[in-house]
């Protein structure tokens, strides 16, 4: 491994705990305020490593340099994930132990700004390679634990999942910290700023904004939302915990078979479900009509529509929790097994009240 600190006889070898932090919030809710204390703070009292890239520092100067008027959507996209890709080169290099290089396509002001934030950090060294587009990693950036924290808005669930997905990449651990705030105290901290983003901007974002939903979606549930106040003790242990939990736990490959599979499963598992509720349904009311049919007696016609309500239940129930006795093969759940198995059970309690009346 090869390092800035190497270059002076230092070696660094150790556990590979590396993790990314994505901060999402509205314009004002206090994320950059929020990731310079977080980061003061791990690197204080635990002795992490932590670099913070606030997207606002490094983004908007390439546009000024580039284009001077106000960037559509679509390149704000294309700006993001190339700042990511410039991520995915320092993290290859950590990785790796090797020096850092600059992707050959890049937008020059961006990158500029990202060395500045990488170096500001103590994360990579003004190397005499420099020149040549090659920066040293510091011994800070090979010291682990290593945490990134990426503070923007991450309003759409999208732009957050290009960040889980190079976690995945590279086995990194993950976790969303959501900063939760009131659109009026958002407006009202960013009419104080000299820089104000504008208000209809915040408004479009807040009715917009898609925020962390670990219900929905499996690759979120390492996710805390936190109010954006002065934090309180028990919710930095929460946060702690979050980050810890991330770090302990890297992203695995497998992990999006099993949450596709689960996926699959549930959208499966719906459509069976409720086309078995209402297969059953008729099933059970025939079987009520042909037994009122054959004149079974009040009493019994009663306790059969008891029994077999009971049955359906028992079913769908079975069916809601994956239960195997219905599975024809290992995977898939087919109505008609179904069906079939609640035929056999529902003649057999038809035949104890198909009686007739003497
Ligand atoms: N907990 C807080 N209490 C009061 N003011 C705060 C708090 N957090 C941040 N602020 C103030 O609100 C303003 C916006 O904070 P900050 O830049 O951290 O927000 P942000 O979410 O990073 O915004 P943006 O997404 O636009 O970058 C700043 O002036 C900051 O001082």
């Amino acid at each position: 491994m090869k390092t800035a600190e190497d270059d002076r006889g230092a070696c660094s070898e150790g556990p590979r705990e590396i993790g990314l932090c994505l901060l999402c919030g509205l314009p004002g809710a206090g994320k950059s305020t929020f990731a310079r204390a977080l980061s003061h703070q791990l690197r204080l009292e635990r002795g992490w490593a932590v670099g913070v890239v606030t997207y606002d520092d490094v983004m908007p100067d390439a546009f000024l340099e580039e284009a001077s008027a106000r960037p559509l959507p679509s390149q704000w996209k294309l700006l993001r994930q190339e700042l990511l890709k410039y991520l995915e080169y320092f993290l290859m290099a950590v990785i790796n132990g090797c020096q850092m290089s600059a992707p050959p396509n890049r937008t020059a002001a961006m990158w500029e700004d990202f060395i500045i934030c990488l170096k500001n950090q103590d994360l990579v060294s003004s190397a005499s390679l420099e020149t040549q587009s090659c920066y040293l990693l510091t011994k800070t950036a090979v010291s682990r634990p290593l945490l990134l924290i990426l503070d923007d808005n991450f309003y759409y669930q999208s732009m957050r999942y290009e960040v889980y997905q190079l976690a995945r990449k590279y086995s990194l651990g993950f976790c969303q910290l959501f900063l939760d705030c009131s659109l009026e105290t958002c407006l009202q901290r960013n009419g104080q700023r000299p820089q104000a983003v504008p208000a209809e901007t915040i408004h479009l974002m807040a009715r917009k904004i898609e925020k962390p939903n670990p219900e929905k979606n499996a690759w979120e549930h390492n996710s805390l939302t936190i109010q954006s106040t002065p934090c309180s003790s028990e919710a930095s242990l929460k946060v702690t915990d979050l980050l810890l939990t991330a770090l302990e736990n890297p992203v695995k490959d497998i992990e999006d078979n099993v949450e596709q599979k689960e996926t699959d499963r549930i959208i499966c598992s719906t459509n069976v479900l409720h086309q078995a509720d209402q297969t059953l349904r008729r099933i059970v009311s025939q079987t009520m009509k042909e037994a009122k049919d054959e004149q079974v007696v009040p009493f019994n016609l009663k306790l059969l529509a008891e029994e077999l309500n009971k049955l359906k239940a028992e079913f769908l129930e079975d069916l809601r929790h994956g239960n195997k006795k219905y599975l024809c093969s290992q995977q898939t759940i087919h109505v008609s097994d179904v069906i079939s198995f609640f035929h056999y059970e529902k003649d057999n309690i038809v035949q104890k009240y198909s009686s007739k009346p003497h």
